[in-house]
């Protein structure tokens, strides 16, 4: 891995964290802004299983596209508000761009925001059903009889994040959120009627930008 030539559409100085797939990248004509937002906190992580609409029956982070007049971070937090009843202190940490073949004729261009802490109740809404969902480190190591705690024992029972259930691509870059990484990306995927079949990625890692 090292300083690659970057996809169409990407600009920057990055550093390759992960790449494959065919050898030529899709066209498009304009980008679409969209967000996505995920709480993060010591050993979990919050997701929301989709009811409906784009990405049906997918867990992935909240969000949805930027309005008119909205910045990327206001509508993260609108979309956080409306899908999950739930406020909280975004900090951006990534930007990818979906393209699809046999899709529209434009990009995706998907804002990444997290954070540790919400205020409010979470609520499962029309759209989301939201689920914690361990992340990597936890339990590991744990023997059965040591004694934990009521809280450490509830995060031991979460499943993990369900890869095999969200978008192909989510993979290669939500490591690169759990661990504070700032990243930029792209993913081609081709699409027949409702399946995504990833065709091609890459995952690089930026400095932090301001929003
Ligand atoms: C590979 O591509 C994607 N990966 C991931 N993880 N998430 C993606 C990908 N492509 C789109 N998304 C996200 C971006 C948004 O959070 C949603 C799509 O937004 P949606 O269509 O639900 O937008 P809304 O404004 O909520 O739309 P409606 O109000 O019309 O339901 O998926």
């Amino acid at each position: 891995m090292g300083i690659a030539s970057l996809p169409p559409g990407l600009e920057g100085n990055f550093i390759e964290v992960s790449s494959g797939g065919g050898s030529s990248w899709l066209a498009f004509n304009t980008k679409r802004l969209y967000t996505n937002a995920f709480i993060i906190q010591d050993d979990k992580i919050l997701l929301g299983y989709k009811k409906r609409g784009f990405g049906v029956h997918k867990y992935n982070g909240f969000g949805g596209k930027v309005e008119q007049g909205e910045t990327a971070v206001q509508a993260a937090a609108r979309e956080l508000q409306e899908e999950a009843g739930i406020t909280a202190p975004l900090e951006h940490y990534g930007t990818f761009l979906f393209v699809t073949e046999g899709g529209p004729d434009w990009a995706f261009q998907i804002e990444i925001f997290r954070a540790e802490e919400y205020s409010g109740t979470l609520i499962e809404t029309d759209e989301m059903r939201f689920q914690w969902f361990a992340t990597p480190n936890v339990g590991v190591g744990i023997p059965e009889t040591t004694v934990v705690s009521a809280a450490a024992q509830a995060v031991v029972e979460l499943l993990p994040i369900p890869f095999d259930s969200m978008w192909e691509s989510d993979r290669y870059w939500i490591p690169l959120l759990l661990s504070k990484r700032h990243f930029i990306g792209r993913t081609d995927f081709k699409s027949v009627g409702e399946t995504f079949t990833l065709e091609k990625w890459w995952f690089g890692e930026i400095g932090a930008r301001e929003w």
